[in-house]
């Protein structure tokens, strides 16, 4: 299972992520956020982790730069397949909220338009933007976890982490669920999640 870290703001969070080997840690270049980061801070940054850059309001040419700098670009708002193509797909995480949906064959075509432009979907809960600290309502999208590269996101925490394990997505997104305040990482409830995925012997896919 790919692990990914979301709403960093801290180099010293940063550091002892990288003795976890997290997968990917990711960056919310969105004002409005309680998490946001500048361009500046991850320009300046130096680690072995992949990075995503989380945008949400950003236009096609923004996008394209935020993309040299990261190993990703999670693209967290109203963006359609037409800016998708513009960009390159092994770099393109795009998200998607099945709470959106009223049934999953509306959803799974919304994923089949997106599927050649994008490396990853990650479903997130609510029906726009992100952090909202709970988990998605589980429905029959459940079903599409085992035919499309899909990431889990919604207030993944050490309490409710069985629930998810055992629909077993390719990757969890851990965000508010892991937090001790908006953008500060705890390294006891990230440490609790890994200890309980390494148990279930479904680290590094
Ligand atoms: O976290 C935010 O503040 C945020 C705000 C606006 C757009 C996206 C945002 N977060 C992006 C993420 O990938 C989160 O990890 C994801 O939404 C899950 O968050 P949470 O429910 O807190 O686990």
């Amino acid at each position: 299972m790919i692990v990914k870290v979301c709403g960093i703001t801290r180099l010293s969070d940063i550091k002892w992520l990288e003795k976890m080997e997290i997968d990917l840690i990711g960056f919310i270049l969105y004002s409005k956020s309680p998490r946001k980061v500048e361009l500046e801070f991850v320009d300046n940054l130096c680690t072995k982790l992949k990075k995503v850059g989380v945008v949400v309001d950003k236009g096609v040419h923004e996008i394209q730069n935020i993309m040299n700098k990261f190993d990703f670009v999670q693209l967290h708002g109203d963006y359609d397949f037409e800016l998708c193509k513009e960009l390159e797909a092994e770099k393109v995480i795009k998200v998607v909220w099945p709470e959106r949906y009223d049934n999953v064959s509306l959803l799974k075509k919304e994923l089949d338009i997106f599927l050649p432009f994008v490396k990853y979907f990650l479903f997130d809960a609510g029906k726009s933007l992100g952090g909202h600290g709970r988990i998605i309502e589980f429905g029959e999208w459940i079903k599409l976890l085992k035919d499309y590269p899909i990431f889990l996101a919604g207030g993944i925490n050490p309490h409710n982490l069985g629930k998810i394990l055992e629909i077993g997505p390719l990757g969890i997104d851990l965000n508010s669920g892991v937090e001790s305040r908006p953008g500060i990482k705890s390294k006891e409830k990230v440490s609790s999640i890994l200890k309980q995925i390494n148990f279930k012997g479904e680290k590094n896919d």
